[in-house]
């Protein structure tokens, strides 16, 4: 069997090259930005006044003059006015452009202004004063975000202020979610004693949602040859299959060989892990990958977070960086499999303590919404102290 590492790193290893497409400028929030954003102008694109007053000479200050004789108003959005006289002013708004033969904006606090005559009460003026200046932000031309980043509102402003009414992003796969077995009916339904309700597609569905991936659900029998030619009839309108159950040595576990029969070819089935031992994950014809997770619900959450993820990132070029906390109380866990613990995370001091989360199983999927992460321990030790750093993966 292999290691969680060794799967891992063969999921990586078949990443797809999923292209880019334009997006309405509101559509690209949450997408990963496949462009670099440049300054159309100079930002700020003039020397913009930061504080409502009087924009004045600051010569005229030094020189001893404290009341200036207002000459006029500019208001933002007002195309550039000049003073005419030194010693007088003129009455500035914040976001105006700064009136020529002026360097210097005093605020209204510290004037006094009677019969159109301001009189600065402040101590001292300096020139470039509660002024934003021309391309002190960026010059024209030069690079505001790099590709490969999340867009996140701060950048969606970004590509406003510039005047990207569109933005080229990775194109998301198509997924595919199918969950499977006869014991499960929809939500709607009311199960008889030997049913339960499906829930695993809709905590996928629920998460790519999220992520904006757009997602179809099904559901398969277990069933040898209808479930093959549902998986027929589904697989040319997606790139990617997200499967769960029917992966395990049970005599209706007939996923891995439905799959077979649309040509899978398997990189992996079965994981040195607990939860999830008996995941599978393979390439099926024109570069289509499948995920089988195994059917428990902890199981199929914790090897999507922990396989699906990282793929989808990777295709996406998104750089992760790996965290890890500690572990808050010691563990015991003899078998030799990897072991991602449920965890919540508190900050002690600045850094991160890890505290497992009380379940019953891969079958308790109501406790997984109590944990904020899963710390994954290494198969090659069984006691795990408290105060030991492990890997982490947020949920
Ligand atoms: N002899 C062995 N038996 C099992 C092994 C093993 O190694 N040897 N592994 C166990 C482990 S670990 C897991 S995990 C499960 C995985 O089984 P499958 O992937 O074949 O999944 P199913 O048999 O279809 O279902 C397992 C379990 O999960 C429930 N389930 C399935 N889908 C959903 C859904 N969409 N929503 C809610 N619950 C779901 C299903 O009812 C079963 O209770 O195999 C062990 N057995
Ligand atoms: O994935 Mo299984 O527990 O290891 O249910
Ligand atoms: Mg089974």
């Amino acid at each position: 069997m292999i290691s969680v590492d060794e799967a891992l790193q063969l999921v990586l290893q078949h990443k797809m090259n999923l292209g880019t497409e334009e997006v309405p400028l509101l559509q690209a929030v949450g997408r990963v930005l496949a462009q670099e954003v440049t300054a159309d102008r100079d930002l700020p694109p003039f020397d913009r006044v930061t504080m409502d007053g009087i924009a004045i000479k600051a010569q005229s200050f030094a020189s001893g003059t404290r009341s200036f004789h207002i000459e006029k108003i500019q208001a933002a959005g007002s195309p550039q006015t000049a003073l005419a006289t030194a010693e007088n002013c003129i009455e500035v708004m914040t976001g105006a452009m700064l009136p020529a033969n002026t360097d210097a904006v005093v605020p209204y606090e510290v004037c006094e202004i009677q019969n159109q005559v301001a009189t600065v009460l402040a101590a001292k003026v300096t020139s470039g004063q509660n002024i934003h200046r021309q391309g002190s932000d960026s010059t024209a031309g030069s690079i505001l975000v790099s590709g490969g980043v999340t867009v996140t509102p701060a950048i969606i402003g970004t590509l406003a202020s510039v005047g990207m009414h569109q933005a080229k992003v990775y194109r998301m796969p198509r997924v595919a979610i199918c969950s499977t077995g006869d014991e499960l009916v929809d939500v709607e339904q009311t199960p008889l004693p030997h049913q339960i309700r499906r829930s695993n597609a809709y905590v996928l569905a629920a998460a790519l949602q999220e992520a904006k991936v757009p997602v179809s659900l099904c559901h398969l029998p277990d069933a040898p040859e209808t479930m093959q030619q549902e998986l027929a009839a589904i697989l040319p309108q997606h790139e990617v299959l997200l499967l769960s159950g029917a992966v395990s040595k049970g005599k209706f576990d007939f996923l891995p060989q439905g799959l077979e029969k649309l040509g899978l070819a398997t990189v992996f089935h079965k994981i040195a892990q607990k939860p999830g031992k008996p995941m599978l994950f393979g390439k099926l014809p024109e570069g289509k990958v499948v995920f089988g997770f195994p059917g428990n619900p902890v199981s199929t959450y914790v090897c999507f977070q922990l396989y699906f993820w990282p793929w989808l990132k990777a295709s996406l070029g998104l750089k992760t960086q790996p965290q890890k906390a500690q572990l808050a109380q010691p563990i015991s866990f003899p078998p030799a499999l990897g072991y991602h613990v449920p965890v919540t995370l508190t900050n002690e001091n600045g850094v991160l303590q890890a505290l497992p989360v009380k379940t019953s199983g891969s079958g308790d999927l109501t406790s997984l919404y109590k944990a904020d992460a899963l710390l994954s321990l290494p198969a090659d030790q069984d006691e795990f102290k408290a105060g030991e750093s492990f890997p982490l993966t947020l949920l």
